[in-house]
């Protein structure tokens, strides 16, 4: 397989899969997003994640975080609620109550993250798992890809996609080595990069090219995967939501342009979203 025999990504693709709000909808209808944080002084990423999941439309989005981090997340949120946990099994309560979990973004590399996320990959209905969610399982990928029974994404970019999946990157092409990973692993995968790569089980594959540079600044992998979560916790099928999340977010970033951070993303997204909105059938 070459990259010539992926297909593009295009709205065309995943608009018509949008998942709007029923006129007689209530948040509950439109979906449950949780976004499990780090520590205390490792929370941003997480609620840079969260934000773009409500902005994208989750009907509630609600940070699970050690108790230690209760204050400083609290400190900083309005929209999105917080909800402490303090064992994976409470994690696993709390993912049951949601559509979709998104893990990883500044979690932690060690062995709470690596349960926490078993827990999040049997008890959410779908899940994300991105940054150290996919670290943690470097020389243990059988654990990870044995708890990946219900539909979920990972996206690593090239350094979390090697611990995952060692040595693909050196034998084969980057569009081959996706699709060998989601193969793998049961799950969709989205490599990142200039061109990010987005593969399923069954060999589909759509490639990316729409994005700019200016999404190399901190953050911007964690908006995406918060992007891709609240599509997923409104119901939307995962590889389509993994292709609209990485055409969105590379569209805001072309729009917003020089001096791009990750905060910006998240609210570039309503003037986005009015336009498809308007475009609807
Ligand atoms: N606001 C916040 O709180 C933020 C918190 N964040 C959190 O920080 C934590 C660390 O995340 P991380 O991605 O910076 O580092 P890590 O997992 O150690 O990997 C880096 C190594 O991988 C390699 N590498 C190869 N290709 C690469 C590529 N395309 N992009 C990047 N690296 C690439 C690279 O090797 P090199 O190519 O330089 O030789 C390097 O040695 C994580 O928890 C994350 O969620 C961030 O999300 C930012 C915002
Ligand atoms: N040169 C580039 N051109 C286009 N997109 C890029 C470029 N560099 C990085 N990106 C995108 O920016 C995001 C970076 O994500 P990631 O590496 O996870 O960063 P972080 O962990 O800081 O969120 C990915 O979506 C990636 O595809």
């Amino acid at each position: 397989m070459t990259s010539s025999t992926a297909e593009t990504n295009h709205p065309d693709l995943w608009l018509p899969l949008w998942p709007w709000p029923e006129p007689d909808g209530h948040k509950h209808k439109r979906g449950a997003l949780g976004v499990v944080t780090g520590p205390a002084a490792s929370t941003g990423a997480a609620r840079l994640a969260a934000r773009a999941g409500l902005r994208i439309g989750a009907g509630l989005a609600t940070l699970f975080c050690p108790p230690s981090a209760t204050l400083v997340n609290a400190a900083h949120e309005t929209a999105v609620m917080i909800k402490p946990f303090s064992t994976p099994d409470a994690l696993a309560e709390l993912a049951e109550g949601t559509r979709g979990v998104l893990i990883g973004p500044a979690a932690g590399v060690n062995s709470e993250t690596r349960e926490n996320t078993l827990a999040v990959l049997r008890h959410a209905g779908t899940s994300v798992l991105d940054a150290d969610a996919l670290t943690v399982f470097k020389d243990r990928t059988d654990d990870l890809f044995n708890a990946i029974t219900r539909p979920s994404v990972l996206t690593p970019h090239d350094g979390e996609f090697e611990r995952v999946f060692p040595g693909l990157l050196d034998q084969y092409t980057r569009p081959e080595a996706t699709v060998i990973a989601a193969a793998r692993s049961g799950s969709i995968v989205l490599l990142k990069g200039s061109e990010t790569l987005i593969a399923a089980p069954d060999g589909r594959l759509t490639a990316n090219r729409h994005a700019s540079p200016f999404l190399a600044t901190a953050g911007s992998g964690d908006v995406l995967a918060g992007m891709i979560a609240g599509l997923m916790a409104q119901g939307m099928d995962a590889y389509r939501a993994a292709c609209a999340g990485a055409w969105c977010h590379g569209e805001l970033a072309r729009r917003i342009g020089p001096g791009l951070i990750s905060e910006d993303l998240a609210d570039a997204l309503p003037a986005l979203l009015s336009e498809f909105y308007a475009r609807r059938a």
